[in-house]
């Protein structure tokens, strides 16, 4: 199977390849050439199956062997072994047919974990058989950087550098960056915002003569294997309903348009999914682009799921791709408009298309609070802002629909967000055992301006790769 750029102008690749090169070196995505199929009957089957048996079976066409499957299958087990919670990824009913996927019992408490676990062995895999190494550089809302150094820590192939927003992560979230010892992981705060952050990683990607001397590599979800590994949860948590025989809707708190975009793989591979609810926070690009078609960046406003503090959203362009058709000269004008104009109009006959599958809707603040609180008074369950989104946003599906399940993802453990969750519900909550003393940890990392030069020469002087070491 290979991989083609969104741009429609960079090699094609086959899954290997595309893991490490994260960026295509025309600025686009990889996506799969074609997209495999499960039949409903193997569908059918996933039902009361472990996560990683799934896994396997959806992973495995998509890797189509580029990967030798002993080695993809001892790695898939290695990674969900990691998981607090057998299930791995558990589903638990909520309200008349309203249903939460816990995303967040993987090492660092977010659902980057479900994939970043995966991603950081078929990495070094991919490296090692090859004797190369790699400069991961990697930008964080506060959930990507965290997983990313968790899966990627004193691996000798790697050296990771994560940029996050400055002061604009949890507390939670930025020691789990900082905190960890290891020679080969940077934490950098820069001072920006997100799309900052993403943006100067993208231009890293795009100097080439950068991006060779340093080997660099992707773990954010530019990289097709981020979302392949994320469309795994979409058919455990389905068939755990009845899927294929019985449809369901997914709504999904989104930024970056990674986690829903797996959604919608999964889709394309055969499950039967009624829609797709994107539910974004007062940082709400996503649903005026579908309520109006027009894609306007506006700046960026804080709130209290900081994860989700994104306008450029990184993998709608591959979303984009499918409904134009594959034309990667059309993708090529709405990039340069945005990259130009900070904005872009998607033609009616996409448009349709994205609507024809997805729903958007935006939950200000005052409605997230509500959310968390209403739905630990009623039930005794504690939502983090994230998830509280996609609950919300999901509850607005099943007025419409009242006979289809709803599945909100819960992206994040609400330990990540104390404060929030406790002014919200009065119920401050505990870090699991294995992070109870993340508070106390020494800190370690490099405040540096939102300046690509300066990004650049930091990275420079410090990656291993640069000076030669043998991997
Ligand atoms: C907790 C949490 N929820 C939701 C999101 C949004 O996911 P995506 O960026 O894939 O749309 C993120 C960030 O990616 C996150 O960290
Ligand atoms: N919310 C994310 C932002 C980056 O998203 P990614 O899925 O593209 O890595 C974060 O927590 O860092």
């Amino acid at each position: 199977m290979l991989h083609v750029s969104t741009r429609g102008e960079a090699p094609a690749l086959g899954f290997a390849d595309a893991l490490l090169t994260g960026l295509a070196r025309d600025g686009g995505l990889y996506l799969p050439q074609t997209w495999p199929f499960l039949p409903h009957e193997t569908i059918k089957g996933f039902a009361g199956l472990p996560y990683a048996e799934v896994a396997k079976a959806v992973l495995g066409p998509l890797v189509d062997g580029d990967i030798p499957q002993a080695d993809l299958s001892r790695m898939i087990d290695e990674a969900y072994a990691s998981f607090r919670h057998s299930a791995v990824c558990p589903l638990t009913q909520l309200d008349d047919n309203l249903f939460v996927l816990e995303l967040f019992h993987g090492p660092t408490l977010a659902f980057k974990d479900v994939a970043m676990q995966l991603l950081g062995r078929l990495m070094d895999h991919v490296l090692k058989a090859r004797g190369a190494r790699a400069t991961i550089v990697g930008a964080t809302s506060g959930d990507t950087g965290s997983a990313a150094v968790e899966a990627f820590k004193g691996l000798d192939q790697v050296d990771i550098f994560i940029l996050y927003p400055h002061g604009r992560v949890s507390d939670v979230q930025r020691r789990q960056m900082t905190t960890v010892d290891s020679p080969n992981v940077h934490a950098l705060a820069v001072e920006g915002t997100f799309d900052d952050c993403q943006t100067m990683v993208k231009g890293m990607f795009n100097h080439a003569r950068f991006r060779d001397e340093l080997q660099l590599s992707g773990v954010n979800s530019i990289n097709w294997a981020r979302v392949a590994a994320q469309a795994v949860y979409y058919f455990t948590a389905a068939a755990v309903l009845g899927s294929p025989s019985r449809p369901v809707s997914f709504s999904v708190p989104t930024g970056n348009f990674g986690d829903i975009l797996a959604g919608w793989v999964a889709k394309q591979m055969g499950l039967p999914i009624e829609r797709l609810m994107i539910g974004t926070n007062a940082n709400d690009i996503l649903a005026r682009t579908l309520a109006t078609g027009a894609y306007d960046i506006k700046g960026v406003e804080p709130t209290t799921s900081p994860s989700m503090d994104i306008q450029i959203s990184s993998n709608f362009e591959r979303l984009l791709f499918e409904a134009y058709g594959r034309d990667g000269a059309a993708i090529r004008r709405l990039m340069g408009n945005l990259a130009q104009s900070q904005s872009f109009t998607i033609d009616p006959g996409p448009l349709a298309r994205i609507r024809n599958e997805f729903s958007a809707l935006a939950i200000d603040e005052t409605n997230v609070a509500d959310e968390m609180a209403k739905t630990y008074k009623a039930t005794g369950y504690v939502l983090d802002p994230h998830s509280a989104v996609g609950t919300r946003a999901g509850r607005t599906l099943l007025k419409k629909r009242p006979e289809i399940p709803v599945i909100a993802l819960s992206t994040a453990h609400p330990a990540k967000f104390p404060d929030a969750v406790q002014r919200a519900t009065g119920v401050r909550p505990a870090l699991p055992a294995h992070m109870a003393d993340l508070m106390e940890r020494k800190e370690s990392f490099s405040v540096l301006p939102n300046d690509q030069a300066a990004v650049e020469r930091f990275i420079r002087d410090r990656a291993r790769a640069v000076k030669g070491v043998a991997a």
